[in-house]
């Protein structure tokens, strides 16, 4: 799998930590930005991501700004996107078993360090279970035609 990673300023240092256990993890990523800290508007980070996994250049996107919000509202502009804003292990899983998202969305400002990292993990491991939750999906998917 590879991954898609971006932030703004409100969400660089998680960013860094994510990748840090992507690198760990032997997963192949890209980071789409910023490469520094300084103040960047969460649009030209989020759609560029959101684009390349709707291309299929990436199979899944991480964003993270302070809260999740902007990065999400942004993301889920992009056709094909379902992107999760996610601060539970829980949703992180069920996300992917029931909505197939793929791109997450964290808020560095909202969920700590530990548990932002568990999220990922989750995220990464847990499958779409189909089923049901195809048939809803694709209601979704049928609208954004
Ligand atoms: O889009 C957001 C709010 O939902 C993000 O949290 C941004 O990171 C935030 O708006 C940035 O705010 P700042 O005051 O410019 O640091």
């Amino acid at each position: 799998m590879v991954i898609a990673v971006g932030s703004d300023h409100g969400g660089f240092n998680l960013k860094e930590s994510i990748k840090q256990m992507l690198t760990e993890m032997e997963i192949e990523f890209k980071d789409f930005g910023p490469l520094e800290c300084k103040s960047v508007d969460y649009p030209d980070y989020a759609i560029p991501v959101a684009e390349a996994v709707s291309k299929g250049e990436f199979e899944r996107g991480i964003l993270i700004c302070g809260t999740g919000i902007g990065m999400s509202i942004a993301a889920n502009k992009v056709k094909g996107i379902r992107a999760a804003l996610v601060s539970d292990i829980y949703s992180a899983k069920i996300t992917r078993e029931h909505n197939n998202s793929n791109v997450l969305c964290i808020g560095e400002r909202v969920t700590g360090p530990q548990i932002a990292l568990e999220i990922v993990k989750a995220w990464i491991h847990a499958e779409f279970e189909g089923g049901r939750h195809d048939r809803r999906v694709n209601k979704v998917v049928e609208y954004e035609k």
